[in-house]
């Protein structure tokens, strides 16, 4: 008979979990892997509340509420609460969309995508216990890079990361929709978290630069009101690729209509400054049909290359911090 699959941790596989911990954290993670485990909550169904909750630090604010770094009283375990005003929720006419965030984003795990713990609500609020990416909203860092965008080996990681996310997303059957840089978060360990599930799709932003905002992103497709399907996310992975190396989205534009006209003809720059393999890649994202696949997007050979340079760039500064330190 086989054994049903062990879908929690117990005691016996910490020492395998803490392996990856570096050593000055271990006593402490240990501890709080311990509570976590003793905890009512851990592998049952359980009805959280925010008395169970010590709130800390803002740590953002969106259209229809705040996050805020928040503490689990029991474990100490550490997450971003996001607390959504119900009656706002009614007033924007957005509460099936954040359901269906929560139910979409509940089941998918991968590890770059937006970990939603869980979620409950009182009377006027919902709450939404999210896993923290310290690093906040990549579009931040990108407005922040010289020129406002990035290097080569970075997009490419980057672009790895979104890719191998939203291959995930649509073996899963789920469509983003809704790639910026704006839903996107980084973590402390140079990792990208898609975020803002199927909700933000349907909410104008006003955080972009350009007077057509999001259009930047929509695909022929969408803009000619046709019917699409999961490659739309290809479209958007080509823009948003485009976007991290050039620091600009390839169809900005100061009209909508001049936009769309854009989008429609594939009228692109690629500045000098690209490489040939990101050319080659963005174009075979950025077509009408036979957009290139997900898995063929990870295995490009300017992505590899590009990733494990990035990984010796961080190499580097990571030798760099340790010997500041010790000087
Ligand atoms: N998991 C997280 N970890 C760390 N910071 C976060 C996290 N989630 C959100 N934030 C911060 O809080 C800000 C607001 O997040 P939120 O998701 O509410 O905003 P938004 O996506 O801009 O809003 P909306 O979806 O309402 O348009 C983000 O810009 C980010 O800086």
């Amino acid at each position: 008979m086989t054994q049903p699959r062990q879908k929690h941790a117990n005691r016996t596989h910490l020492p395998q979990l803490l392996s990856n911990v570096p050593e000055d954290y271990q006593e402490p993670v240990n501890k709080m892997c311990l509570k976590m485990l003793s905890h009512d909550a851990y592998g049952k169904p359980y009805d959280w509340t925010a008395r169970e909750f010590e709130m800390g630090a803002h740590l953002g604010r969106g259209k229809f509420g705040r996050v805020y770094l928040a503490r689990e009283r029991h474990s100490h375990f550490l997450v971003a609460m996001k607390v959504l005003f119900k009656e706002e929720l009614r007033k924007g006419n957005v509460q099936r969309q954040v359901l269906r965030e929560i139910e979409i984003q509940s089941r998918l795990k991968h590890p770059n995508i937006l970990r939603l713990l869980t979620w409950f609500h009182d009377e006027n609020r919902i709450y939404l216990a999210l896993e923290i990416a310290s690093g906040g909203e990549v579009y931040k860092h990108l407005r922040n890079a010289p020129n406002h965008r990035f290097d080569e080996p970075r997009s490419a990681k980057y672009t790895y990361q979104v890719a191998n996310a939203l291959n995930y997303c649509h073996l899963n059957n789920v469509i983003h929709r809704d790639l910026k840089p704006e839903n996107i978060l980084l973590t402390s360990t140079d990792d990208l978290k898609l975020a803002d599930f199927g909700w933000s799709a349907h909410t104008p932003n006003n955080k972009r630069r350009t007077l057509c905002g999001t259009l930047d992103y929509l695909p022929p497709e969408m803009v000619n009101n046709s019917p699409y399907d999961d490659s739309v996310d290809q479209w958007c992975l080509g823009i948003l690729c485009y976007e991290f190396l050039v620091g600009c989205a390839p169809f900005e534009s100061n009209s909508t209509e001049s936009t769309y006209n854009k989008i429609r003809r594939l009228e692109i720059h690629y500045p000098s400054h690209l490489s040939k393999g990101s050319k080659e890649l963005i174009s075979g994202l950025l077509r009408l049909q036979n957009r290139i696949g997900l898995v063929a997007v990870m295995t490009h050979p300017w992505i590899k290359e590009g990733m494990a340079e990035r990984a010796r760039q961080l190499e580097a500064l990571e030798r760099g911090k340790e010997n500041k330190a010790k000087n």
